[in-house]
């Protein structure tokens, strides 16, 4: 079976209630549970089928910010521990948006320390979730760019809506690299001539081309994204636990070593390289392209 995730003892108490995080709440009923912190990620688990919902919740895009990553790490730690959870749904409160990724004012104009800090942040929130045992299901209810592709590819399945609404690792487009394990889970998504031109052209994909190269399982109307997730998790949840684990574990193994035998040089060489003057010159121009969209 999967160990559960190291460190961030101090997490896990605020959600058992040991420390209670600064707003947060911990309320309890009889067939769901709901931890919710100041309000960026939201869970909700039913006890009865073992399956928590975890909603991203920072409108108006749900970018991640160091808040967010930090809550999102809490949560599924607190989930991998609980015995009676089983699978987990990634979805968004947020209308029209999964994620856009990470917070670009995290990386732009800010201190070494803080981008260092920020990094951690990420690099625990995904080995937490790319490492989970439970089943993992991502609901794609809206644009999925960048580090909000990277939460849907870490998980097992992902269900997109139709429609307007791009997925992809973008990152070329804003003059910065997609770091070696966002590479190394496309890679294992999608494979590697898709990953080469895909990451090259920073490419955001329609939810009916994502299908066609394999970046999500299956489209369908927003409405039918949850009903079509559910639907999906009733088979995952009738394979036997140990067997399903040990696959998902022995497969995904390698590229969570990777990363956790780097983790101080990988967030060192983020806080240096986003620093750079060229980086920072590129970011500040994404920013103001965002916003002149709106003028
Ligand atoms: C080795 C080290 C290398 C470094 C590697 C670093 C890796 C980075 C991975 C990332 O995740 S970088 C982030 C990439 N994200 C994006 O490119 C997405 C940008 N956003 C959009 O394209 C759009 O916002 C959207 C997601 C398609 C949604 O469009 P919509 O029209 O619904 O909303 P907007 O009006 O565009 O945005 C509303 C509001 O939010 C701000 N914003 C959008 N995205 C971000 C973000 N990622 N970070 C911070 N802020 C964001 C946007 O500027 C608007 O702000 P305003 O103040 O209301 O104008």
């Amino acid at each position: 079976m999967a160990a559960p995730m190291r460190g961030m003892s101090v997490l896990r108490q605020a959600f058992q209630g040991l420390v209670r995080p600064a707003g947060g709440q911990v309320c309890r009923q009889v067939q769901h549970r709901c931890y919710s912190t100041p309000g960026h990620v939201q869970v909700d688990m039913n006890s009865e089928t073992g399956v928590a919902t975890v909603r991203l919740n920072r409108p108006p895009v749900n970018s991640l910010n160091l808040d967010v990553l930090t809550e999102l790490s809490i949560a599924l730690e607190k989930l991998e521990t609980d015995k009676s959870c089983k699978a987990m749904v990634l979805a968004s409160a947020a209308p029209g948006i999964f994620s856009a990724g990470l917070d670009i004012l995290e990386m732009y104009q800010s201190t070494p320390e803080r981008c260092v800090a920020f990094w951690r942040a990420l690099q625990d929130a995904w080995l937490n979730l790319y490492g989970s045992r439970l089943i993992t299901m991502a609901a794609i209810e809206g644009h999925s760019p960048a580090g909000g592709c990277l939460l849907a590819m870490s998980c097992d399945y992902r269900v997109m809506a139709e429609g307007k609404f791009q997925i992809g690792l973008n990152e070329t487009k804003l003059g910065i690299v997609a770091p070696f394990w966002f590479t190394d889970v496309m890679l294992n998504t999608i494979g590697h001539r898709e990953t080469e031109k895909a990451l090259q052209l920073g490419a955001l994909y329609s939810a009916q081309q994502a299908l066609s190269i394999g970046l999500v399982d299956k489209v369908v109307p927003l409405a039918e994204v949850m009903p079509t997730v559910e639907g999906e998790l009733k088979n995952w949840l009738q394979i036997p636990a140990a067997a399903r684990v040990i696959t998902k574990t022995s497969m995904r193994k390698a590229v969570l070593d990777r990363l956790r035998s780097q983790k101080e040089k990988d967030a060192q060489f983020f806080a240096d390289f986003i620093n750079r003057d060229s980086v920072q010159k590129s970011l500040g121009m994404y920013i103001a392209s965002l916003q002149k969209k709106k003028n």
